[in-house]
């Protein structure tokens, strides 16, 4: 049984005083044990994230990283560094990351092999633009993302990764991929992974992202291959991220 994980992925949002106020409220409102749950705050404050969840047991992740080791790389974090700064997580391959910052496959790759090195778990994501989805090629487009870092750090780097799927339509449009959509997908990636090892493809957890709210998350956690999720918008208003916490916490109690 996969232990179903929940992402938070702040992107470039917060102060020292809010995100205060959000861990205040939200440690009082969730009640998730039956699954991870994972915050990526901006940098600047993974430290005072860390700082605030040491006690509990919330998972911190950085929601990106250097592609080179350490050394002359201004303005660059590298993955050691945030596995000493307490990262147990960190996000690769975001949307915003490959179309704004250009990112390739080769750097997505480069640094999904420097993060296994320090201990630090890959979230790797993945997704179509509605072009691509308009023209059929949904799953080609998705499964080569995934292939291209497969094929550089090979399939037993693979193992114990994250993979998020989110449709680059969805992301803070308020357009969710419906569960059938998003579960489509997801056991296309799985029965991809089983190509390459049986082992990994039961394994690995497969989370959606997209315009995730609480009034939806039910429907989309249900699906028998969606493992859990990766909340932008809604993970930055404790109360609503708690409760999606906790709707995925209680839908993995009634499956076991
Ligand atoms: O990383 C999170 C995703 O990009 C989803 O963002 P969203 O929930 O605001 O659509």
């Amino acid at each position: 049984m996969r232990r179903p994980i929940i992402i938070a992925n702040w992107k470039m949002n917060g102060s020292r005083e809010k995100n205060t106020s959000f861990l205040e409220h939200f440690l009082t409102a969730v009640n998730a044990e039956t699954c991870d749950i994972v915050i990526c705050p901006p940098l600047p404050y993974l430290s005072q994230i860390q700082q605030s969840i040491e006690i509990t047991a919330i998972n911190l992740g950085s929601q990106n990283v250097c592609q080179y080791p350490e050394g002359a790389y201004t303005g660059e974090t590298s993955a050691t560094m945030l596995a000493d700064l307490g990262c147990q997580y960190c996000l690769i391959g975001h949307s915003e990351r490959r179309l704004i910052f250009n990112e390739s496959d080769k750097s997505i790759a480069d640094k999904f092999l420097l993060l296994k090195k320090n201990n630090i778990t890959p979230v790797l994501c993945v997704g179509e633009t509605l072009q691509q989805r308009e023209n059929n090629e949904t799953e080609q487009v998705v499964l080569s993302q995934i292939d291209s870092v497969i094929h550089s750090v090979g399939i037993n780097n693979f193992i114990d990764s994250v993979i998020a799927y989110e449709p680059v339509w969805s992301i803070g449009t308020g357009l969710t991929a419906t569960p059938e959509q998003a579960q489509s997908v997801h056991l296309a990636i799985r029965n991809h992974l089983k190509t390459h090892n049986s082992q990994t493809a039961s394994g690995t957890r497969i989370v959606y992202g997209g315009s995730v709210k609480p009034e939806n998350a039910a429907d989309l956690f249900s699906q028998p291959d969606i493992d859990g999720g990766l909340i932008g918008g809604a993970s930055l208003k404790a109360e609503s991220f708690a409760e999606i916490c906790n709707v995925l916490s209680s839908n993995a109690e009634v499956m076991h």
